[in-house]
């Protein structure tokens, strides 16, 4: 049936933030910060009629004349025996888009556009008692409108439960948390709107929504519940270690701005210790190429390809002091941020122009001093483990300086710990290959031949380059 869209008065009016007499459907323009989103979410919201979220299988022509408000669907919470009706509101939580180097004003990255299949996997709906799946309808940096289907799948048993909503799609179809919402970004909308309520019943229990479809299982599967598990002991002990060492490095850190001001291997030793000491326990971690490693004496730049947080890790237990360049939230983190400081990484807003110029004079600086510097040139995490674009930052200071370009290209991180997904910690392992020295003083061609390096490892390895 088509799902033809108008508006309708049977909508329930919004609590309170409502202004009298501004009856618009809630959401319009609720998930389109931007103008050109804005148009098309418009376009696409106005397409919608509220009643499409709940009972879509019904043709306009089918729905029920106004006064009573469309039965809604209902999440349940696990606890729940009975179907209770609970309100969940959700922001989209998947990571920023890529290549762009600082979202606009604060460190805090727009929720990006959901790209793939969402599915939404509810139990039944409260008044045909089919699961419905969602599509996704529309999505903007605010959230992501779903539209939900009926599905073929009989209702399951009732009982406690909980739904949750998976996006598919991107690299080895990862199974993604995303919570929908939408919340109106601006105050005029926000009074003339509201926001937006997945309601659903939900009878499924977690074993039979596993057994039916793992994909679209409303409880976590064994695997994601061992990653959950793994995630949090991972975080435990990289703090407990945190907390010791980083006393030791505040002791230490006189004698290092004394004697060892630039490459500051004393604290680099202790952040080595931290990082083997976290990763031994999680992920079985193999390093190729260690000859190609510079001695800490002699400055390079190292450039490498960056999937995820597990990336600092990993490289922290190659023992090298080289300076991270850093996104400056990283820099707030509690005892990680003040080690950071006392490490000498460099904090760059990203796409703050002059903190870039800042960035690379002082890297330069430090290169000449004696010290490495490390860049990853993509500027952010990969969101599907392909090989982004390279910036010149990098290679410039290399060129400026004379000293060799290291490229590293690192394996697996990213299946162990996506973006977006930092609670949960998969099992795998690591591979690190440090290839051989880059020369020149051509930043153009020393950025070409570095990423060339990477993107034949990566792809040698199943993985993708855009
Ligand atoms: C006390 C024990 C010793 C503790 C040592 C802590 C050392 C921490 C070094 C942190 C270096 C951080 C380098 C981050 C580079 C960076 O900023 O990449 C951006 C991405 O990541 C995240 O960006 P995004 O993917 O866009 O969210």
């Amino acid at each position: 049936p088509g799902h033809r869209m108008y508006y309708r008065e049977t909508w329930q009016t919004p609590p309170k933030q409502t202004t009298a007499g501004s009856r618009r459907p809630p959401f319009c323009p609720s998930l389109a910060p931007s103008a050109r989103a804005c148009a098309s979410s418009q376009r696409a919201l106005a397409r919608f009629h509220p009643h499409d979220f709940i009972h879509s299988h019904q043709s306009p022509t089918e729905l029920r004349p106004a006064p009573s408000p469309p039965p809604r669907l209902r999440i349940l919470s696990p606890q729940a025996e009975q179907p209770h009706v609970r309100h969940v509101r959700a922001r989209h939580r998947l990571a920023a888009p890529a290549n762009d180097l600082e979202p606009r004003g604060s460190d805090a990255a727009p929720a990006p556009r959901l790209r793939g299949p969402v599915t939404v996997s509810l139990a039944a709906c409260s008044c045909c008692s089919r699961r419905h799946r969602g599509t996704r309808a529309a999505s903007s940096s605010m959230g992501t409108l779903v539209w939900l289907r009926p599905t073929a799948a009989p209702a399951v048993p009732a009982g406690p439960s909980a739904a949750h909503v998976v996006a598919g799609g991107g690299i080895n179809a990862r199974p993604r948390r995303v919570s929908m919402a939408s919340r109106c970004p601006n105050p005029r909308v926000l009074q003339a709107g509201r926001c937006r309520w997945l309601v659903a019943r939900s009878g499924v229990t977690a074993a039979a929504a596993a057994a039916d479809d793992p994909e679209d299982s409303s409880g976590l599967s064994d695997l994601q519940v061992a990653s959950r598990i793994r995630g949090v002991f991972f975080y435990a002990v990289t703090a407990v270690a945190a907390i010791f060492l980083f006393i030791a490095m505040v002791v230490v850190h006189p004698l290092v701005l004394l004697f060892d001001r630039h490459r500051r291997r004393a604290q680099h030793y202790i952040a080595k210790i931290w990082a083997t000491l976290t990763v031994s326990m999680f992920y079985k971690l193999e390093v190729e190429g260690m000859e190609n490693l510079p001695p800490n004496s002699s400055p390079a730049v190292f450039v490498a390809n960056h999937q995820s947080f597990l990336d600092i890790y990993t490289l922290l237990t190659l023992g090298r002091c080289f300076k991270f360049i850093s996104k400056t939230s990283i820099f707030m983190l509690p005892i990680i941020g003040w080690a950071m400081y006392l490490l000498g990484v460099i904090p760059l807003r990203r796409m703050d122009s002059r903190s870039q110029l800042d960035c690379l004079k002082r890297c330069v600086d430090l290169v000449k001093k004696g010290a490495s510097v490390f860049f990853f040139p993509e500027g952010t995490r990969s969101k599907d483990g392909k090989l982004g674009i390279f910036k010149r930052g990098a290679f410039s200071v290399a060129a400026k300086t004379g000293v060799p370009v290291i490229p590293i290209t690192l394996l697996g991180t990213g299946k162990l710990m996506p973006p977006g997904m930092e609670s949960n910690l998969n099992s795998g392992s690591v591979k690190v290959i440090i290839h051989r020295p880059i020369e020149g003083n051509d930043a153009e061609k020393l950025c070409t031949d570095a990423r060339n390096v990477i993107a034949d490892t990566l792809l040698l390895h199943g993985y993708g380059v855009h």
